[in-house]
């Protein structure tokens, strides 16, 4: 199948995420940036979304897509279906680049831009074809983060938006459409209050740098990332919830505790002042070191909200489901089965610079789950009330693996007979295979807790894979004990 294409016009911070958005979605990516430096800056962009974003989903993504860059907008954007336009914050810059857009691309292709501020009516103003340009507001990084804003006019069709929309699910963004177009969109205006009173905070020589930075981070940065504003003030409003907030604190609004519409002077020394700080708090690292920590944190902070289910881990749990689709067994099961392949996360790296042991098990078990659920043992069969419990584990690490690499782990049925599941999974990167699982399960009713028969379905499909698999080789490794060599 070819890839679906998009161009990127402007590969600077913000367009180099959307490359490495798009490529490790399985699209194919053409870029025209005239900065002679664009690919060397691409290329350290996309290095750092290799190590996290695979990582962040619990399935295999699509193959990565091709990379080209291009001399020529023409060229780049020929026979694209998607077109980011990240080119600096200038509206007449951005008029004149749909302009030549305009001429060489698909006349149903979608041209996106990542403007901060402008309204899609302004950049639509003087188009050739002003229904095909939408505001698509990302977050940095863009390969990270989600949230994309959607603002459309009047101008654009219902065909485009649900096109955009649906565009922007497949590559695992929440695009939030705007109810009507407004200048910085929602999130920028939002983000623009809280920058204002930050300068004022340094200006006037309450806090430095660091300790804006900390006010955010140590407290209410946390709950944000994870319920927003107005569920977290419910919360704080107690049992009586958010009416018992607003009379508590509503007051304050009219107290003098905040400058927001007043914007300090950026004077040269105010400028200094806030740069010497900055320095002096992160001087010490690169942007790219800074870079590399704060999607390590991201991404540790997205696998918990994954893991709870909530927010944007649960749009990353959704992504998950439509990449993998239904799990089934395929036709043939004269060979082992594939039961894992997915990206090493960066959270599971440990002091030794490589995956730690505790996840060899976690794939294990994973992988075990989807036998389980291959051979009917899936979550509508449990709530009946029987399970498998795992009796006994032998784990045999062979070699080493670092965040971000593809892994895959194939299973051998070596028993399934009555209450016993006795499973072999081997763990490889590409033909290097890295671990043995052997796992002995057994069948319990969950009201017991006790050993109990498999119901009839369940029992034929398991013995149905284990008498294909016993023509298969006894693997190396089965049935040993832990053992010293020699
Ligand atoms: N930096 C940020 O945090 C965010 C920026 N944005 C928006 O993204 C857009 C781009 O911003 P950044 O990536 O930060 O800027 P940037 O300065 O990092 O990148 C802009 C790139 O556009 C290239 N460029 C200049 N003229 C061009 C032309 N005629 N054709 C093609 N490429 C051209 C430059 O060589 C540069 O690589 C802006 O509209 C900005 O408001 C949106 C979200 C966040
Ligand atoms: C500062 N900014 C206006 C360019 C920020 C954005 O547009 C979004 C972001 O990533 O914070």
């Amino acid at each position: 199948m070819t890839a679906r294409r998009a161009a990127i016009v402007g590969g600077g911070v913000i367009g180099g995420g959307w490359a490495a958005r798009f490529l490790l979605m399985g699209w194919d990516v053409r870029i025209f940036d005239p900065d002679p430096e664009a690919a060397r800056k691409i290329g350290e962009v996309l290095a750092n979304a290799r190590r996290s974003l695979p990582g962040l989903s619990d399935v295999a993504l699509p193959p990565e897509g091709a990379l080209t860059f291009h001399e020529t907008m023409s060229e780049a954007v020929e026979g694209a279906e998607w077109i980011q336009e990240s080119v600096p914050e200038r509206l007449e810059l951005k008029r004149k680049v749909y302009q030549t857009l305009q001429e060489h691309c698909d006349a149903d292709a979608i041209i996106g831009s990542s403007t901060s501020g402008f309204k899609p009516s302004e950049l639509q103003g003087c188009a050739t074809r002003p229904g095909q340009i939408v505001v698509t507001h990302p977050f940095n990084p863009v390969y990270l983060l989600p949230l994309v804003e959607l603002v459309t006019t009047d101008k654009n069709a219902g065909e485009t938006v649900a096109r955009a929309k649906d565009i922007l699910t497949g590559i695992g963004m929440h695009p939030l459409h705007l109810r009507a177009e407004i200048d910085a969109h929602i999130a920028d205006r939002f983000l623009e209050a809280v920058w204002r009173e930050a300068l004022w905070l340094i200006k006037d020589g309450i806090a430095t740098t660091e300790e804006i930075d900390d006010a955010i981070r140590y407290g209410f940065g946390l709950r944000w990332a994870q319920m927003g504003l107005f569920e977290t003030y419910r919360i704080a409003g107690g049992e009586a919830g958010m009416r018992h907030f607003i009379e508590q604190f509503g007051p304050c609004l009219s107290w003098p505790w905040t400058k927001l519409m007043d914007v300090p002077e950026l004077t040269d020394a105010l400028i200094d002042q806030i740069a010497d700080q900055s320095d002096a708090q992160s001087g010490q690292f690169s942007i790219r070191e800074l870079e590399r920590t704060r999607d390590n944190n991201l991404v540790t902070i997205l696998r918990g909200l994954k893991a709870q289910d909530w927010g944007a881990g649960k749009l990353l749990n959704a992504q998950d489901r439509r990449v993998a689709g239904v799990p089934t067994l395929p036709d043939d099961i004269s060979q082992p089965i594939v039961t894992v392949e997915r990206a090493v996360p960066l959270d599971w790296t440990d002091y030794n610079g490589h995956m730690n042991e505790a996840r060899y098990l976690q794939v294990f078990g994973d992988a075990t789950d989807r036998m389980m659920i291959l051979v009917g043992c899936d979550a509508d069969y449990i709530s009946t009330g029987g399970s498998y419990f795992t009796a006994e584990t032998h784990i045999r690490h062979l070699d080493e693996v670092h965040a971000g690499a593809v892994i895959r782990v194939e299973t051998q049925v070596l028993l399934g007979e009555g209450k016993k599941m006795h499973l072999f999974h081997r763990m490889f990167e590409g033909d290097r295979e890295l671990a043995t699982g052997e796992h002995m399960l057994i069948h319990v009713s969950l009201e017991t807790r006790r050993a109990s028969e498999p119901a009839p379905h369940l029992a034929e499909t398991l013995d149905r894979v284990a008498a294909a698999h016993v023509a298969l080789p006894r693997p190396e490794g089965a049935g040993k004990a832990v053992g010293v060599k020699g």
